[in-house]
């Protein structure tokens, strides 16, 4: 098995009475794209900041690429890139200058900043914009240029925060696209990001944070199946036949919930077989079925829950120190 680019022990972070972050353990692999999630003030920040070196824990440890982020900072910071919603583009130089201009910050030759440029335009499509300055260019090309600047070092790690923040969906789908192919590639891609579907897209691997602590991981399915609800939604005829049906439904053991103005049930599916059972239940009682959709869990379902659940904790604590 590859070493993990990324792996943290235990981690906490305090600052004077506020404790942002505390106990977080995880492990990040080679080509592996891990979802932080959180509301504000979950810690999400904190965590990124201490892995890019930019704030040191104040217990436990983080490495990455084999290196204390602590101890050896000046080695992490050369196998890291950074993009950020707010981008690093500076809007009066053309993409192609913003490129080489980082290229060259970073010690390469006027050649080798030439020629990655060059290649770092044409990956990420911006050829034909490249000679004309960044004011110029969509949110979209912006955001495209930003990630090209984060990967000009060619990075293990890439740390995403937020990227498609105020992107068109045509936009945003390519950026997803792009994400993807670097992680396909081998980059280590940490995304944090209030955008459920967007790391239901991208992340292999999510970490959900409330109030400093991992309230819940595992990869995206593993999470929704965890946790989210899939319901059948069925529509009669008539308010006498979804009448009828709530009946037969609730004789078979499940729990129907009505809406008889628009004569439909919703039915949650607890058990693999229970849209079989559902179907027969309805069809040995004669009654017709006009449409049935089957609505899968969402990450929101997950992270409504979770949310829900940390501020019921919460509330019991200061219940009981009240
Ligand atoms: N420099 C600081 N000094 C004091 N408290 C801080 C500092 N930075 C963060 N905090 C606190 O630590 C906690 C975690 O903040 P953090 O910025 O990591 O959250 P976040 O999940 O990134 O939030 P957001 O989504 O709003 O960016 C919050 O309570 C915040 O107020």
């Amino acid at each position: 098995m590859p070493r993990p680019r990324i792996e943290v022990t235990g981690l906490g972070k305090s600052y004077g009475q506020v404790q942002a972050l505390t106990d977080v353990s995880l492990q990040v692999g080679p080509g592996v794209v891990l979802g932080v999630l959180g509301h504000n003030g979950a810690g999400k920040t904190t965590l990124v900041d201490i892995l890019a070196t930019r704030s040191k824990p104040t217990s436990g440890t983080a490495k990455v690429c084999g290196w204390d982020v602590a101890r050896f900072g000046h080695h992490v910071r050369r196998h890291i890139g950074m993009t950020s919603q707010f981008t690093s583009v500076d809007d009066t130089m053309t993409g192609r200058a913003n490129l080489m201009l980082v290229a060259r910050l970073l010690g390469a030759s006027r050649k080798q900043a030439d020629d990655r440029a060059e290649e770092l335009l044409t990956s990420f499509d911006l050829t034909e914009a490249a000679d004309r300055k960044a004011a110029t260019y969509s949110g979209g090309m912006r955001r495209r240029l930003d990630l090209a600047v984060g990967m000009i070092a060619g990075p293990d790690v890439l740390f995403l925060d937020e990227p498609s923040t105020g992107l068109d969906p045509v936009s945003r789908s390519g950026l997803w696209d792009l994400v993807e192919k670097l992680a396909k590639d081998g980059t280590t891609i940490v995304l944090t990001t209030q955008y459920l579907e967007e790391a239901d897209r991208l992340a292999h691997d999510i970490v959900v944070l409330a109030g400093g602590h991992v309230v819940a991981s595992g990869t995206p399915e593993r999470l929704k199946a965890g946790i989210g609800q899939r319901t059948a939604s069925v529509r009669f005829p008539d308010a006498r036949a979804t009448h009828y049906a709530v009946g037969v439904l609730g004789y078979a053991g499940m729990t129907p919930l009505a809406d008889f103005g628009i004569c439909a049930v919703q039915i949650p599916l607890a058990e693999p077989g229970d849209i079989a059972l559902l179907v027969r239940a309805l069809d040995s009682a004669g009654l017709p079925i006009m449409d049935l959709t089957v609505t899968e869990p969402t990450l929101d379902d997950v992270y409504v829950a979770l949310h829900r659940a940390a501020q019921e904790k919460a509330a019991q604590v200061v219940g009981q120190t009240a």
